[in-house]
């Protein structure tokens, strides 16, 4: 199963965005306290829309209260100074529990959680235009890239058939 970390989200909208992106494709939720808001947020429940009740979500004290839980997970740090590009990694294993870590708004990750897990920090490549992507964006990004390289199983991959669009013919 995919799972998205948030490390002490600050912006409900951004919170709300992953929540939808997270009952969208299955991925389960972790937030990790202090939240910089309320879950009763009116913004957040905006940005989900009527899709909060379908996110399977936890939530936690800590980073070490889930490393706990999950001794067998696969942690990966979403960090633009991570020295590895996240496209690199191997994702494509569906029978194991697989985090994608994502750092707060303001000040990213901790640098202790960055040093002791160096070899799984991945960054998104970005240009030097812009100090950092959106959270949200980079939640999307990385889970797409693990649906893609797991042939997006348990997604509906066909569209839905639009009779009432009518073409126009030649
Ligand atoms: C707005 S950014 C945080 C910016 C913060 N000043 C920092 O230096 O990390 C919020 C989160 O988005 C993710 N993020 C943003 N841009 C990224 C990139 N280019 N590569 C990897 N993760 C990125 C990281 O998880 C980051 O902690």
């Amino acid at each position: 199963m995919n799972h998205i970390v948030l490390f002490q989200p600050e912006i409900p909208a951004n919170t709300g965005n992953i929540s939808r992106t997270c009952a969208g494709t299955n991925t389960a939720l972790h937030l990790i306290r202090p939240l910089g808001f309320s879950i009763e947020d009116k913004y957040l429940k905006r940005a989900g829309l009527d899709y909060w009740d379908s996110v399977n979500l936890s939530m936690h004290d800590s980073l070490e209260e889930l490393f706990d839980k999950y001794p067998d997970g696969k942690f990966y740090f979403i960090t633009k100074f991570g020295e590895h590009t996240y496209s690199d990694f191997d994702y494509s294993d569906t029978s194991s529990d697989i985090f994608f870590v994502f750092g707060k708004e303001t000040t990213g990750l901790p640098d202790s959680v960055l040093r002791d897990h160096r070899e799984n920090c991945l960054r998104i490549p970005m240009s030097d235009n812009i100090r950092s992507l959106n959270l949200s964006n980079t939640a999307a990004i990385l889970t797409y890239e693990a649906l893609r390289q797991q042939n997006f199983q348990h997604m509906n991959v066909e569209a839905p058939t639009y009779d009432h669009i009518v073409f126009e013919k030649d």
